[in-house]
């Protein structure tokens, strides 16, 4: 079993993770429980900076939220001293509402409503990732109207094809992201946006996926992309300062994962940079990048109580838990992978073989198939492992099942950074029937 950051097996052959034993964890807080390494996220922070510093390269690192946001996870980013990317409103709302400075957040997204952009411009956020033609006109309409210059940075399909699941791959021509290169889109947005006054173009980014374990794919982009600041600078005289490389570095949900370290990635994308750019003369740009994955999906882990079990004589055993889909719609929607154990009983041989089902009323709500693990009892603690990214940002209340409560550990100390919702919670923004049948 593989144990990440500061979790290990402690002397009630108990799982513990940042000091705390999760079994008390589980009875503070209640099942199913997200408990985030504290000490882990600001490890990989940390790496993916240093990284860059070990390079002597101008870079911007921002976390990308949409992996996981809420108002504490914006805080440790921001005492980190990383940038932040945030896809929508709501997230640029957690952003602010944690304190966030406003100049290190980047805007995405392939639909911004004129409502965001606005809200964006009046919190003077940092740059905005421009997508496609709508968002180049409307944004630019806007920032005018208001008289107020904008940084943007242009998003670029490069046409490169991403080795990862096909629903998160976003590289390749036929995407909703981002300006087309091999058509021509990508250089006729970029000559629109240098003649309209209120821009100020930074310049590229292309983000081709998620979850990629080698560094191949990021070299294909890196040489498309400096192919296309050669034809863009011939024409345009244009200078490019900031090179966005996206996010979409691979971490280990299993065994058979092999991602490499943010310091491997981030070494070959500075390398590759700097070898494209000296062949095409041009000055070298700052390099950002955008992970999401990387630096919260191993830190978190999922803790849920096992309640029925189900044998179909001859083919398989299944056993229940107290969350599912609800909690992390990975496994239904990509056919993704985990590991888990017994929480409460590490050391125990597994000489059994389960399938942990959800709660949810769907027969894909599975969560791990052929499992190893001890001979369970209900009431036993299943910890499923590496759930920190796009588990918690992608829950839902299908089945009116209220959202797990998060918290963050460190030292021997848990805090809360995510109440549980309750049933009342659910009922928040209910509103009753108004009848409009008579009563006989
Ligand atoms: C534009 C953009 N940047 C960054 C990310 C973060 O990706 P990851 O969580 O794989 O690092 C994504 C998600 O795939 C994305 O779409
Ligand atoms: N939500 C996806 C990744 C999409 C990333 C956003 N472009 C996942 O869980 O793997």
């Amino acid at each position: 079993m593989v144990l990440y950051g500061t979790s290990r097996i402690n002397e009630r052959g108990h799982l513990e993770i940042g000091g705390c034993d999760v079994v008390e964890l589980a009875e503070a807080y209640g099942t199913p429980l997200m408990i985030y390494d504290e000490v882990l996220i600001r490890r990989q922070c940390r790496a993916f900076v240093q990284a860059f510093q070990d390079k002597g390269m101008k870079a911007q690192v921002a976390y990308a939220s949409k992996a996981f946001s809420s108002v504490a996870m914006c805080q440790l980013i921001e005492e980190e001293g990383l940038s932040l990317d945030v896809v929508s409103g709501g997230e640029l709302y957690t952003a602010l509402k944690a304190g966030f400075p406003p100049e290190r957040i980047h805007f995405h997204g392939n639909n911004k409503s004129p409502e965001e952009l606005n809200m964006a411009l009046e919190a003077g956020i940092g740059c905005f990732v421009v997508d496609n033609f709508t968002e180049l006109a409307m944004l630019h309409t806007l920032a005018e109207a208001r008289k107020q210059q904008v940084k943007i940075l242009l998003r670029i399909t490069p046409g490169v094809e991403a080795h990862t699941h096909d629903y998160i791959a976003t590289g390749q021509e036929d995407s909703k992201f981002g300006f087309d290169l091999n058509s021509g889109q990508a250089l006729q947005a970029l000559k629109q946006a240098v003649n309209q006054p209120y821009y100020h173009v930074l310049g590229l980014h292309a983000h081709i996926g998620s979850q990629i374990f080698d560094t191949k794919a990021f070299q294909l982009v890196i040489q498309r992309l400096a192919g296309f600041v050669q034809e863009a600078g011939n024409e345009l005289g244009w200078p490019l300062s900031v090179l966005n490389l996206g996010g979409g570095f691979g971490i280990r949900y299993t065994r058979e994962d092999t991602p490499l370290s943010p310091q491997e990635y981030v070494y070959a994308l500075c390398d590759g940079v700097k070898q494209e750019w000296q062949a095409i003369n041009q000055p070298l740009p700052e390099v950002w990048i955008e992970p999401g994955r990387s630096i919260v999906g191993e830190a978190g882990t999922t803790v849920y109580t096992i309640g029925a079990h189900k044998e179909v004589p001859g083919v398989r055993q299944y056993i229940s838990v107290d969350g599912g889909m609800s909690d992390n719609l990975r496994v239904a929607l990509y056919q993704a992978k985990y590991e888990a154990c017994l929480a409460n009983r590490m050391t125990a041989e597994r000489s059994e073989v389960y399938t942990v089902a959800g709660k949810l009323c769907e027969t894909g709500d599975i969560l791990i198939w052929d499992l190893p693990l001890p001979p369970v009892k209900q009431g036993d603690l299943l910890a499923v492992f590496c759930t920190g990214a796009y588990g918690y940002s992608m829950a839902n209340n299908y089945n009116r099942i209220p959202r797990p409560a998060v918290v963050m550990t460190r030292d021997s100390e848990a805090h809360l950074i995510i109440q549980r919702e309750s049933y009342e919670d659910l009922l928040r923004l209910d509103v009753p029937l108004v009848s409009k049948v008579t009563q006989k």
